[in-house]
């Protein structure tokens, strides 16, 4: 599938200017936004050489920002020779194209949401992240085709290849009837890997193991813990949007209970609702959590803030109401004592750094108290025959008692309440579990 992108990538970095609006209405400070979308431009391979920055109450509806300021952006782009102008904010498909008129071609006007999704389309590697991206792509363009036919419409009076279109179906009709088209069989692919990836969630769930999901604001550290708790091999470094596709790894908590963590791509503010609906079968890997571990870059001077971007983006794929834990990571950039106060504080909170290892045994221990949360006793008879539902209660129970009888298998063991419900068909009247009760490892406990 070729790559659709808005920033090109030959060698040499575009040189892309940033507009930010100070809406005045407090919670992300204009400049701190802005430092975000420079890491945005930086990790799509673009040089910033400028901001430009306004107060407003609204956006111009015509133009997003005042004339003045436009004829500022106007003056700059020539005279830091820029490729693109980014906007912070989303622009209207009419905004893109008045603006783009104005400053004048061959400068490209960007928004927020086009360059996360340039950034996804690069780090996309699964069929599946592709198709989620470019469908998010075209649904994208498809409202903005005018204003990148305009210049072809210009050729056009010229004459020439490319300029004999437009005898019963117009050129930009044509693209918007094969855009359609191409959305259309890539939801259809879509949907039929997405079947497959329900079939597997199904089977993990039959397994059912206690599912935990790392969630939290891109470049947090959800790939790097991951990977030192199960060698997962999982690309992780400093840059934005690293991680676009799910992996799920088991993870042996201390006693030998097997839980799975599933590390995903991770959130950001103002994230583009279509990404969110195209990305809605790898974020149901969190919908379906036992626990959400929520990772936040504690090191961040906006942590509150990506948290709340976090806790927004959860509600909108209706996880918000799901048992979480929240972890603040990389601690290893503040004082010990710093992190003490901060763990009487907050004692429901784990405060880590992965880089050092401070903090993952309480964090080892938060998964273990959850895990076990829900844990039934249970005295089952178990043919020869089901090994595998054996090896399940030894794989997320404790066991309390197991004996090798004539009958089957009599084990007693405190277990998950997701498997106690497929133990009830093998569990033993209350005959088999006083027998049991009179065994000394249950009585101990
Ligand atoms: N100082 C410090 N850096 C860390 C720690 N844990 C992770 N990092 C670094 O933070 C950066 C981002 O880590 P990732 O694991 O890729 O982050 P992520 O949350 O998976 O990010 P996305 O995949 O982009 O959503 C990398 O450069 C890591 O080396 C930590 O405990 N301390
Ligand atoms: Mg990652």
């Amino acid at each position: 599938m070729s790559r659709f992108s808005f920033l090109s990538t030959e060698l040499e970095p575009e040189r892309v200017l940033l507009v930010g609006v100070d809406f005045r209405n407090g919670a992300w400070p204009v400049d701190r936004s802005l430092d975000e979308l420079e890491r945005l431009a930086h990790t799509a391979g673009a040089l910033t050489v400028g901001r430009v920055v306004q107060r407003l109450d609204k956006p111009i509806p015509k133009s997003f920002i005042g004339s003045g300021k436009v004829e500022e952006v106007r003056r700059l782009v020539a005279a830091l020779d820029v490729n693109a102008v980014i906007f912070d904010d989303d622009l209207t498909p009419a905004q893109q194209s008045h603006l783009e008129k104005t400053i004048g071609e061959p400068t490209k006007i960007i928004d927020r949401t086009a360059l996360i999704l340039d950034i996804f389309g690069l780090h996309a590697k699964t069929r599946e992240g592709r198709i989620q991206v470019q469908l998010a792509q075209l649904q994208y363009l498809l409202p903005r085709l005018r204003g990148m036919w305009s210049h072809l419409a210009k050729e056009q009076t010229r004459g020439g290849i490319g300029s004999r279109f437009g005898q019963g179906e117009s050129q930009l009709e044509v693209d918007r009837r094969l855009i359609r088209n191409k959305i259309a069989s890539l939801r259809r692919e879509l949907n039929g890997l997405e079947k497959r990836r329900s079939v597997q969630t199904k089977n993990r769930k039959e397994s059912t193991a206690f599912r935990v999901a790392l969630a939290g604001y891109t470049n947090a550290g959800k790939s790097t813990l991951l990977n030192a708790l199960t060698d997962a091999g999982v690309l992780s470094e400093d840059k934005l949007f690293a991680t676009l596709d799910p992996t799920t790894r088991s993870y042996s908590l201390p006693g030998g209970r097997v839980v799975t963590i599933t590390d995903t791509v991770g959130f950001i503010q103002k994230l583009p609702h279509g990404l969110v609906e195209a990305f809605k079968s790898t974020l149901a890997e969190v919908l379906e959590a036992d626990l959400i571990l929520k990772i936040v870059d504690y090191s961040d001077e906006d942590a509150d803030l990506h948290l709340e971007a976090v806790n927004r983006v959860l509600d909108e794929i209706g996880a918000g109401e799901q048992l979480s834990v929240t972890v603040n990571n990389k601690c290893d950039r503040f004082e010990a004592s710093y992190v003490h106060a901060l763990e009487s504080r907050y004692p429901d909170q784990v405060f880590c750094s992965v880089y050092t290892g401070y903090g993952i045994d309480s964090l080892i221990d938060t998964l273990a108290l959850r895990a076990s949360a829900s844990d039934q006793l249970l005295t089952v008879m178990l043919p020869y025959a089901n090994a595998s539902l054996r090896a399940q209660i030894h794989e997320q129970g404790v066991i309390l008692n197991e004996e090798f009888i004539p009958e089957g298998m009599l084990i007693t063991a405190k277990v998950p309440s997701k498997l106690a419900g497929l133990l009830r068909q093998y569990e033993q009247g209350p005959a088999g579990k006083a027998e049991c009760e009179s065994l000394p490892l249950v009585t101990e406990d």
